[in-house]
């Protein structure tokens, strides 16, 4: 079971380096790394599992999180409207993106970081992804909103990007230009 101690905290080389691609089809061990990833997030999503195992909540990890190099992540949320994203996913990737961007109003933070940073970070508003999944199907998915921003979010973990390095130094509240606000 993955717990907090698991997940490595900023200065941790693997969050500051690009993750390698997995092979597909998948290997059981790489299944069962993106079994494990999905269960961490349900498992801090539920108030009795999260308090006693003392779990951050979380809608997105990536292998990098956990020291291992690879191009897995996983997902358990659902948008505005109520639909499900709950997933791991091998090599995911944009393949298209809006010239529009778009950032939450909240800002953003994340479980390898342990302080607030504050400050809008700005992303694509809409961008499609292509993945494999753990049964070794191919997905496409269109999104936008906070669905475009969690992906995003999590895709940057396997590029050695951190959602800081996104946001601007001189104005961390600087609308982006060309953008809209996810509240
Ligand atoms: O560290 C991670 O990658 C997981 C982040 C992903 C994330 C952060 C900000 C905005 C979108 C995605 C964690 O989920 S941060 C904690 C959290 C929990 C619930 C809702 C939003 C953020
Ligand atoms: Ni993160």
């Amino acid at each position: 079971m993955i717990t907090m101690k698991d997940i490595v905290r900023e200065g941790y080389p693997s969050l500051t380096k690009k993750a390698s691609e997995v092979e597909v089809p998948l290997s059981a061990d790489d299944k069962q790394l993106l079994e494990d990833m999905l269960q961490f997030l349900k498992n801090s999503q539920d108030e009795e599992i999260a308090e006693k195992y003392d779990l951050r909540a979380g809608v997105g990890l990536a292998a990098p999180q956990l020291g291992i190099e690879k191009q897995l992540i996983a997902l358990h949320f659902e948008d505005s409207r109520g639909r499900q994203y709950s997933m791991g996913l091998a090599n995911p990737k944009i393949i298209s993106h809006s010239v529009e961007q778009a950032y939450l109003q909240s800002g953003e933070g994340c479980l390898s970081v342990d302080r607030a940073v504050e400050g809008y970070v700005p992303r694509h508003a809409r961008v499609t992804i292509t993945a494999t999944d753990i049964n070794d199907n191919p997905v496409k998915l269109r999104l936008k909103n906070y669905p475009a921003v969690v992906f995003q979010h999590e895709i940057d973990h396997l590029h050695g990007i951190m959602f800081f390095d996104r946001i601007n130094r001189d104005n961390p509240f600087a609308i982006p230009d060309n953008s809209i606000e996810i509240s």
